[in-house]
């Protein structure tokens, strides 16, 4: 169970930052599909059904007919570099690097599949770090996000001999960074492409129960929309705010993307602008569904014009809020001696440099 990894004397102190993602297949194939699908919809926090009911549809039913579907669906936003959430999220860990004391370790971790929460922790801890400050990459909490996180953490927490202390950020929906840095990929579109008549802003749905069960997650996503309408000065009618991504036969938050879409269309709406502001990254759910299926149904349904803004990715404003979002986590936490080590280290090589020349 606990790993060698954990075996570590001495008493120097280290500060590691862990952003946490949801997880991506390995592959756009069925096999790398049915992996990662398995792991995500067999996690309770998600699949919120009694195990001995959902255990044999999730696998008699979902992981033969869906992997195929979904692994088609992938292949056709995979990039070079492999699954765009996958991508973005790790450059958004060189971007918080970049901006944090070099003596902080940053790394990013995935809930499901790749690189995996757990090994990551472990090496973090054969790192040396004594700290961490668990950062997910999700504005909104939802049990079926943030707290699963959190629980996988504490799971690895408690195979753990030598605990490292531990902070958790549990939600950020309104955080003046975050908000800035969506204001301005807006404005960034607007400049280049022009305004839509109504901007819709859609966030990824969970089902109307949890909402009912105490979720903060539909509050906090119109607490974001709110803000940033406000910040970008939009009147009452110029914006909404929409759920997608619905799974399953329950009902989801409402009012859905797509008929909602549809239904602009054929009201007469012709020019519209769709942004996903919960998703900082990306991903199949934005690139897919809302930048091709959806686009679709509107243009279908009589839309003329449809503008996807995209999400954050590594926006230098999204990747500055991020940074000061964790230094203000990493508060009382000795981080304080960096800068000067740092300026201790540019002066080493700045000498060794003239002594080169
Ligand atoms: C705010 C973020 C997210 C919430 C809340 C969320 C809830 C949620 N999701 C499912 C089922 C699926 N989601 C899938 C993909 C997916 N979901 C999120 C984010 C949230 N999900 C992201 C970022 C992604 C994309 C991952 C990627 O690889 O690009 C999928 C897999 C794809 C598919 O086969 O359609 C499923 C399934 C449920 C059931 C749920 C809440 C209960
Ligand atoms: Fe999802
Ligand atoms: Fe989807």
């Amino acid at each position: 169970m606990t790993s060698t990894a954990s075996y570590r004397h001495g008493t120097a102190e280290r500060t590691a930052v862990l952003l946490v993602n949801l997880g991506t297949p390995d592959e756009p194939t069925p096999a790398a599909l049915r992996r990662y699908l398995a792991e995500f919809l067999g996690d309770p926090r998600v699949v919120e059904i009694p195990r001995a009911a959902w255990l044999p549809i999730l696998h008699g039913v979902i992981l033969r007919v869906r992997p195929p579907k979904s692994a088609a669906k992938y292949a056709s936003i995979w990039t070079p570099q492999g699954s765009p959430l996958a991508v973005w999220t790790q450059r958004q860990a060189e971007g918080l690097r970049q901006r944090l004391p070099d003596t902080v370790l940053v790394r990013h971790a995935m809930r499901y599949g790749n690189p995996a929460l757990p090994q990551v922790l472990d090496e973090l801890t054969a790192a040396g770090a004594t700290r961490v400050l668990v950062l997910p990459l999700y504005p909104q909490y939802a049990a079926s996000t943030t707290a699963t996180a959190n629980d996988a953490v504490a799971r690895w927490l408690s195979a753990q001999r030598r605990q490292p202390e531990i902070r958790f950020v549990n939600h950020y929906p309104d955080d003046a960074g975050y908000i800035g840095a969506l204001a301005a990929q807006v404005h960034a579109h607007w400049q280049q492409h022009g305004r839509g008549e109504k901007l819709v802003m859609s966030f990824h749905g969970v089902p109307k129960r949890t909402l009912e069960l105490g979720d903060p997650y539909h509050c906090e996503c119109h607490k974001t929309a709110r803000l940033l309408a406000q910040q970008l000065g939009l009147a009452k009618d110029e914006w909404l705010v929409t759920f997608q991504s619905r799974f399953g036969k329950a009902e989801w938050l409402k009012p859905y993307t797509e008929p909602t879409l549809v239904q602009l269309a054929r009201g007469g709406l012709k020019r519209v602008d769709v942004m996903c502001p919960g998703f900082p990254a990306d991903c199949l759910e934005t690139l897919e569904e809302i930048n091709m299926e959806v686009r679709a149904a509107f243009v279908q349904a009589g839309g003329r014009e449809y503008h996807y803004i995209p999400c954050l990715n590594d926006a230098p404003a999204w990747l500055d809020a991020l940074a000061d979002l964790a230094r203000r986590h990493l508060q009382g936490w000795p981080v304080d001696a960096a800068p000067a080590a740092e300026l201790a280290r540019q002066r080493e090589r700045a000498l060794a440099l003239g002594a080169a020349a």
